[in-house]
Order: structure tokens, then sequence, then C-alpha cells
């Protein structure tokens, strides 16, 4: 596929993603703030969201500030952005890195309480104010996705993508660990409010790569585009949602384990369903499109009386011919028809008989050719076939062939001959040229006495 085939970029979509990612870098911003105050002021719903269950953590907040504010700089185009995205990014990783040390080595590295104490989790027995493992490795990955280099876009979409399936994971088991009340549930460390911000985050960085990687399909004027837009993000959260409904459900006890998990695989079923039905819905227009955009091209290249191609198609091939000589060196050889006394044959037999033997000549002309020539109706009474591969010997006796084919045809109304011009085209030769050899063959051939092929010098 070349460029200008690629689906393009819609700069409006451009920057919607752009405006996307500003709010996502804003939002976690800001949530980030709220949390660092809930610790300021000992306030437990912005600490946790969901009474009971983990809190974001004075460090998650503070690594979440820094990876909000630089993919908010990302989204400027301001001289000293990058500076700023990497300085930030680069906080973000150490940070990640860092506490990942810590739980590896047992040591202290005094990061935990940087900016606050954490009482209740020394008294659980918990490393006090220190941020799970996963989130850790999620800021890790976001740290080393701002920083990683613009040009390598497989990475930074990599790193982005493993973040948001971090997030996914931990919003998912979030509604299994809500409905059962189970601390220990997998990703349960992580709070609800730091998995909604890292996929965010993911989903911000993966919008910033606007023109490239997962953001070019998202933004692209194409059905393509247009799916990916409808399907990903309900996609993403579907599965979320439903297994927090599902706890939900089955805390509230007025629904069988059974019954929970038939709606589950239903629902499940329909949701993947819906979105099959999207994509073939989309697939069949696109099809339907092309194949009434093929038929068009089709009819625009043939002649509606004989059905060869017209001299568009001749043109189109002549011009693929020549590129097709100058890359591989193929040569090819050109015939121009002409029926003889055709003025005579309209005038004896009328118009319509003439249209008659045109059409007639237009069949017998591709059954004296091979598959790979090509057979058109040049104008009038003329007609042009291009030989691929035909030095001037070789057109040379297919000319004669398709002279004698007309001599021998069963012409309604009385014979039918043609006169043939030959030529090859010569090394460094424009169309023109070879045109107007093949023509003044073609004179000499109605000057011999027509009812023949006379083929131009090499
Ligand atoms: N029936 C019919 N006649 C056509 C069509 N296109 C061109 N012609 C006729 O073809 C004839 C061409 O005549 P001329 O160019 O004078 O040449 P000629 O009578 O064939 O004589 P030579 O070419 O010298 O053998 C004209 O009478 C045109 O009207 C067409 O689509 N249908």
């Amino acid at each position: 596929m070349t460029a200008a085939t690629l689906p393009a970029i819609s700069p409006r979509r451009a920057a919607t993603l752009r405006r996307f990612a500003r709010g996502a870098g804003a939002a976690v911003v800001v949530i980030a703030c709220s949390a660092l105050l809930g610790w300021a002021m000992d306030i437990d719903l912005l600490k946790s969201v969901v009474p009971g269950h983990a809190e974001m953590k004075a460090n998650t907040a503070i690594g979440l500030l820094l990876s909000g504010l630089a993919l908010l700089a990302s989204t400027f185009p301001h001289p000293h952005a990058p500076t700023a995205v990497t300085l930030m990014s680069g906080a973000v990783l150490v940070l990640g890195l860092a506490t990942l040390a810590q739980y590896a080595t047992g040591a202290d590295l005094g990061l935990d309480t940087l900016l606050f104490d954490d009482p209740k989790a020394l008294a659980l027995g918990r490393p006090p104010g220190r941020m799970s493992q996963i989130s850790a490795i999620g800021f890790l990955l976001l740290g080393w996705k701002g920083l990683s280099d613009a040009g390598r876009v497989w990475l930074g979409q990599t790193l982005a993508l493993l973040v948001l399936a971090i997030a996914l994971f931990a919003l998912s088991a979030y509604g299994y660990a809500m409905g059962t009340g189970d601390r220990e549930a997998p990703f349960n460390p992580i709070s609800m409010h730091t998995a909604a911000m890292l996929f965010l985050l993911a989903l911000g960085w993966l919008a910033t790569d606007a023109g490239r990687g997962v953001a070019r399909v998202l933004a692209a004027d194409s059905f393509g585009g247009e799916l990916a837009r409808r399907t990903l993000l309900p996609a993403l959260l579907v599965p979320a949602l439903l297994s927090y409904l599902a706890q939900l459900a089955r805390a509230s006890d007025w629904i069988s384990e059974g019954a929970i998990i038939t709606v589950l695989a239903v629902s499940s079923g329909v949701a993947v369903a819906t979105m099959i039905w999207w994509a073939s819905a989309l697939l069949d227009r696109v099809e339907r499109q092309n194949r009434t955009a093929v038929a068009l091209r089709d009819s625009a290249h043939t002649d509606a009386l004989t059905g060869l191609g017209n001299r568009r198609a001749f043109d189109a091939a002549l011009v693929r011919l020549f590129e097709q000589r100058e890359r591989v060196g193929l040569t090819f050889s050109l015939l121009l028809l002409d029926l003889d006394h055709f003025k005579a044959y309209n005038d004896s037999f009328g118009h319509p008989a003439g249209d008659e033997a045109l059409r007639q000549a237009g069949r017998l002309l591709p059954l004296a050719l091979r598959p790979g020539d090509v057979a058109t109706r040049y104008g009038g009474e003329e007609f042009a076939v291009l030989l691929p591969g035909a030095r001037r010997a070789d057109a040379l006796v297919v000319a004669e062939r398709i002279v004698a084919d007309v001599r021998n045809g069963l012409w309604l109304h009385r014979p039918v001959t043609v006169s043939v011009g030959v030529a090859e085209a010569r090394a460094g030769e424009a169309a023109p040229a070879l045109v107007a050899r093949a023509d003044a063959a073609l004179y000499a051939a109605k000057q011999a006495g027509r009812d023949r092929a006379v083929a131009a010098e090499p």
C-alpha cells in the first residue's frame, strides 16, 4: 500500500485525540491533588473512594501528579514541553524503580513517607505509605513511555498498552473485590481511583501519538477508523462493568450464582455479537462501495460498442508498458489497425451494419492474441493492440494473423479487410513517437494496397 492510499488522518479527529489526552492528563492531576489533600487533612473518601478498600498512597498520588503533568506537557507545542516531559517522566521512572527495589531488597530508602506518615498501615503491619508493586510497575512503564524516543512508536505504544492491561485487570478485579469484601483479592492493593487514573494515562498516551500506531486508526477518515472509534472504548470497559455488576448482584443475595453466570455469559456473548455486527456492517458497506467504484472505473475504460478497452484504457496500458520497459527492460510492440474502405461499407449497408461489423471485429481481435496482450478500440474504425514482450518480428506475425483472420471472417454483407501498422518501442522513445511510427506503417500498408501488415523500421 502506498502512502497515498493510506487512510487519511482527519486534522479535526487528531485535534479531538489531543484534547482527549489533555483532558485525561488534567483529570489525573486533579485526582492526584485531591488524594494528597486527603492525606494532608486525613479525609478517607479522598484517599480511598471505596470505603474499606485500598487507599491511593501519597507516593502514588505524587507519581500520578507527575505522570499527569508529563502527559499534559506532551500535548502542548511549547519549545520547553519536551524537556518538561523528560524531567517528569524521569522522576516517575525513578519512583517506580526505587519502590520495586525496596520490595526486592527489603531495604527502606525513606521514600514511603516522603510527605505523610501512614500510621494505619503501620498498625496493619504493612510498609507505611508504600505503594503497591502493581502501581510501581505502572509508574515504571509510564516513566519509560514518557522517556521513549518519539521515533520508536512501537515501543511507546507497547508500554502504554501494558499500563492499559494493568489498569483493566485492576478495574475488573475491583468488581470481584467489592462484591466479596475480599481484601486479598487479586489487584486489590491498588486503589480503584489509581486503577482508573492508570487507565486514563494509558489511553491519553496512546492518543498523543495521533497519526501513528493505535491512534492512526482512531483518527483515520476510514471505515476502520469509524469501527475503532465506535467499539474500542466499550470493548475496554465492558469487562470491568460486567464484573462489577455481577459482584453487586452477588452481594445483594437476590439472584443465584447460576443466574449470574448465565447473565454474564449471555451479556458477554451479546457484547461480542454486537461488535461483530458493527464490524460486519462496516465491511459490507466498504465492499459495496469498492464494487461500485470498480464498476465505475471499468465502465470509464470500456468502449460501449465493442466491449474492448477504450482510448483511456489504451493510454493507461501504454504508460504501464513504458514504465515496465524502464524498470525491467521488457520490450513491447504496438499494432494500429484500420478497417479498409469502411466509409464505403457504411454508405452501402448503413451505419447500424457498420456498427455490427465493428462489434464483430472487436470479438475477432482478442481471439488472435495472448492473455497478457491488450486490445482496444482506438477510435472510429481504428483499433490498437499492445503486445508486451513482443519484438518487431513477433508482432508482425501477430499482425499478419489478425489480417488473415479478418479476411477469412464470416461477414454479414461483404468481406471486410484490415490494414495494420506495426512498431516496436525503441529505447528511450516517448509514446507519441511510437504511435507516430505505427501510424506511418499503417499508412504504408494502406498505400501498398490494404489487407496487409507493415512493420516500421526498428
Ligand atoms: N458504423 C460506424 N462507422 C464508424 C464509426 N466510427 C467511424 N466510422 C466510420 O468509419 C469511416 C472511416 O472512413 P475513412 O477514415 O474515410 O476511411 P476508410 O473508408 O475506412 O478508408 P481507408 O481507411 O483508407 O481504407 C467513416 O465513414 C466513419 O463514419 C462507428 O462507430 N460506427
